[in-house]
This record gives structure tokens, C-alpha cells and sequence, in this order.
């Protein structure tokens, strides 16, 4: 039995049919909301949140609710594999009643609270704190592209970040402007981002490592850049040829100039926890380049562990270091999964009071000028783990596979997201009903 099963019990439940199964995970859109029960408040929009960002005083309202994320009966017009196997199971459910009805089998649903009392009590102990409402930055079309060898046609890129968009992704990184000898899959920057920079939904920023690329990116149409330096001296020369100190040079010439214009400018600090030569990376410097960045204007800095190295263990002094140099607030982490901790990671992070979370479709990712860096957190597994928080995302979890379905089925391979694959194997199984 995988570990992604087992909150789910799909072991446990050996006379349950598949579609019996998949209608325990049904969603918030078919099941009725507290709405249609006539409770006068939806799920977790309608809650009485406090103006605060933390999830404590909610988190009975939220975990009473029923895990909700599958939509059935929307977007089945791609007509990719998920969606259709998604479309016939709505029309068997049918036979069962009315459309919402049908869906809302209240001995099947997968509840996540418990009614313990003790164990309640713990999990108000352990989850005190984390965020209502968690952004995600989905950054799949650029540094989850970026390393791909074969180059992705501009249009695939185009439709990624149009089905990324339409999943409700509040920000979607679309490309970078970057020197195309450098990273050659993204030399068509321009082209993705003219295509895309009238889409609506999500924001798009791109990644400009000089002026030369922020002038390129404005003129193509970009409404917010990002500038990327890191906490480790060898892998800023690596990846961007120059020491940190240039690069902070650079990018205060770059912060100028979008403050002149308006443009928003996120920093990102990579290697903090550790760098592919150095090894271990102190808090300080993180903390130092953070620091730097926010000063220069930054309104978000993302730190980013590049080679998936970190654990609870170091994320978290390394987190309480760079709090103390910049607002929690303005923070984010982005983690790659090498050892499979992002999640963990991500957790304390939340616990922490973090709520900017970068991510990847279907894990993709991995950077040319780190060697043994493994693909993004899956922003599939980020928003299941979520949703089943009680943490809001607005991401549609079916849209957001959708378009993970899209770009793995172009690149040849399975998602590198557990929840992707663990869902389109349940929907397959029922298909063959
Ligand atoms: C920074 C440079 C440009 C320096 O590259 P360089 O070779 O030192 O720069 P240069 O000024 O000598 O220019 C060399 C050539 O590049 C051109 N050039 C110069 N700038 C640009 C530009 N913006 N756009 C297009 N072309 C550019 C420039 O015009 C010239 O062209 P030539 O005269 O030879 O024909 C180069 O090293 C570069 O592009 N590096 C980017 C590498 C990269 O994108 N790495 C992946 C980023 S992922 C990351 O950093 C981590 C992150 C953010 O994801 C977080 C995490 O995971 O932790």
C-alpha cells in the first residue's frame, strides 16, 4: 500500500466498488454546499474568518468539512485523459440521483476530524497557526521547463500556462529573460510571454537576471519581474556569472528601474540551506542576501532550497534567521524534491507563519546550474496537502491536473506528482466499471 493511499483507506475498503470509492473524495462542487443544506455559509469562503492570516481559531470549522477535491463535472472540454475519465464517472453517478446528490454519500466520505477529543486537541496544538489561505506560485513554465534537453515548442508552453491560469493559480511564472546561450529552452521568452501577457486570473511574472533582460521582458509585455540571487558565492557564479555582491548591484539597477515603471519585483535567494559545492550554507548569509533584496525594494523574497537538500531540521533555524531580517509576511519558500521533504518542509514553514508557497506542475523542474537538483514540489501534492489542512488555495484541483496530464503526456514521462498519479490510477480503475 502506498503512504498516499492510506489517508484515504482505498486498502481498507475492499467491498467498496471503484465508483463508490471515487464518490468518497467528491468534491465541494458536486456535493451540496453548507449553502444548498440552507446553512446560510460555504465552505471555507463563507467561514468567519478573524482578520488574521491563521487558520487557529478555524480549524474545527475546517475539518469538519469533507475533503473536497474533485470537481467532477467541470472543464471536460480538453478532452485529455483525466478529463475524460472524470466525465464518464459523472455520467454514471447520474443513475444515482441528481446530479449534486449523487455525489454526497455521507457513510463514504472521507472525514478528517476525529471526533477523539484528545486527538482534536492535539491537532489544534500541532496546526496552531497555519495560514487560512496559502498562495501558490506555480513556477512549472520556467524553472520547471528551464532544464528540459529537448525544447518544448512555444505553443506547448503557451497552453501550459493557459490551462495553469484557468486551474486559478493566483501567479504563474511564465518564462525568463535570460540569455539564450545560457538556458536555450527558454529563448523564446518573447513569444511566450506576448502570447500570454493578456490572459487574466493569475499574475506572470518572469525571471530577469540584468536590465537587459528587464527591458526585454517589459517591452514583451511583462507586468512584474523577478530577480534571482543566491546565498552561496560559487553557485551565483555558476548560475549567473558574477558574485553575489555584482549580482545585488545588478539587481538594485533592476529594482530602480521597475520602481520607475511600477512593476512589482520579487527576489529569490537560492541555496539556502545548501549549495552543490559548498555544502552546508550558514542562516546568515540567507539571511544577508534576504535582507539585501527586501531593502532594494523586493516585495517578496522566495528562498529557495535549489538542491532539495533541506529537512525540518535545517529549514527551520535557517527560517527563523532570515524572520528576523525581513517580515514573515514577505516571505516564501520554494523547495525542490530531492529527498522527498518538501512537504515536511513546507509544513513547518506554514507552522512558521509562512504563506507563499512556489511550486511546480507536476513536479517539473530542476536547475541547468545545479547538478543533482531534482524537480519542484508538485503543486499537485501541495494543494492536496492543503485541502486537506482546511487551507485555502482557490486552485481547482481537477484544472490543475489537467494541465499536469497536458504537459507530462507532452514531455513523455508520468508526472513526477504522487497525487496525480495515485488520482488518474483511482479514475482509471473506475473507467473500467
Ligand atoms: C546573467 C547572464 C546573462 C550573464 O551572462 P554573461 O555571459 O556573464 O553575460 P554577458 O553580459 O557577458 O553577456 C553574454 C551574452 O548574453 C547576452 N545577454 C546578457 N544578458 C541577457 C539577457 N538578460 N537576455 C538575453 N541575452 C542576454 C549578452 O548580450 C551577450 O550576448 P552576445 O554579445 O554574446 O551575443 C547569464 O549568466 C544568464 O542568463 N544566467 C541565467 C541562468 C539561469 O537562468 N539559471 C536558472 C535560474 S534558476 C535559479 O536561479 C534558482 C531559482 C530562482 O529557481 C530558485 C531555486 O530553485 O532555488
Amino acid at each position: 500500500m502506498s503512504s498516499l493511499e492510506e489517508p484515504l483507506g482505498l486498502d481498507k475498503l475492499p467491498s467498496l466498488s471503484t465508483i463508490e470509492r471515487i464518490r468518497r473524495f467528491s468534491s465541494s462542487a458536486c456535493r451540496p454546499s453548507a449553502n444548498d443544506m440552507g446553512m446560510g455559509n460555504c465552505w471555507i469562503e463563507g467561514r468567519g474568518c478573524s482578520s488574521s492570516n491563521s487558520c487557529e481559531e478555524d480549524y474545527e470549522e475546517y475539518t469538519g468539512e469533507t475533503f473536497s477535491w474533485k470537481r467532477h463535472t467541470r472543464d471536460l472540454s480538453h478532452g485529455d485523459s483525466f478529463n475524460r475519465s472524470t466525465m464518464s464517472l459523472g455520467r454514471k453517478s447520474m443513475v444515482c440521483g441528481t446530479v449534486c446528490d449523487s455525489w454526497y454519500f455521507p457513510d463514504h466520505q472521507y472525514k478528517s476530524k476525529s471526533n477523539d477529543k484528545g486527538l482534536h486537541n492535539l491537532r489544534n496544538k500541532f496546526l496552531k497557526g497555519i495560514p487560512k489561505f496559502v498562495k501558490i506560485v506555480e513556477v512549472g513554465p520556467r524553472d520547471g521547463l528551464q532544464n528540459e534537453k529537448n525544447t518544448v515548442p512555444t505553443g506547448v508552453k503557451i497552453e501550459l500556462i493557459r490551462r495553469l491560469v484557468s486551474s486559478g493559480l493566483p501567479v504563474v511564472e511564465a518564462t525568463s529573460f535570460v540569455s539564450p546561450k545560457w538556458v536555450p529552452q527558454l529563448a523564446d521568452a518573447r513569444d511566450v510571454m506576448r502570447a500570454v501577457q493578456s490572459l487574466e486570473g493569475s499574475r506572470l511574472p518572469v525571471l530577469t537576471p540584468n536590465l537587459k533582460g528587464f527591458e526585454a521582458a517589459v517591452a514583451a509585455g511583462a507586468k512584474e519581474v523577478a530577480v534571482f540571487a543566491s546565498a552561496s558565492e560559487s553557485f551565483s557564479k555558476s548560475n549567473i556569472n558574477c558574485s553575489i555582491e555584482e549580482s545585488l548591484v545588478r539587481y538594485r539597477a533592476v529594482t530602480h528601474a521597475a520602481k520607475e515603471l511600477g512593476i512589482p519585483v520579487r527576489g529569490y535567494v537560492s541555496c539556502v540551506v545548501g549549495c552543490p559545492v559548498e555544502g552546508a550554507i550558514s542562516p546568515s548569509k540567507v539571511a544577508y542576501v534576504a535582507k539585501e533584496l527586501y531593502d532594494m525594494g523586493c516585495f517578496e523574497i522566495s528562498l529557495g532550497d535549489t538542491i532539495g537538500v533541506g529537512t525540518p531540521g535545517t529549514v527551520i533555524p535557517m527560517l527563523e534567521v532570515v524572520m528576523d531580517v525581513v517580515p514573515v509576511e514577505k516571505l516564501a519558500v520554494h523547495f525542490h524534491d530531492t529527498y522527498g521533504q518538501s512537504l515536511p518542509n513546507i509544513l513547518v514553514s506554514l507552522q512558521m507563519g509562512i504563506s507563499t508557497v512556489d511550486s511546480s506542475v507536476a513536479g517539473l523542474g530542476g536547475c541547468p546550474y545545479a547538478k543533482g537538483a531534482s524537480g519542484n514540489v508538485a503543486t499537485e501534492d501541495v494543494v492536496y496537502m492543503l485541502d486537506g489542512l482546511g487551507v485555502k488555495t482557490n486552485v481547482d484541483l481537477p484544472k490543475l491536473l489537467s494541465a499536469g496530464d497536458f504537459i507530462s503526456k507532452h514531455l513523455g514521462r508520468p508526472s513526477g506528482s504522487k497525487t496525480a498519479v495515485a488520482l488518474t490510477r483511482v479514475t482509471a480503475d473506475a473507467s473500467k466499471i
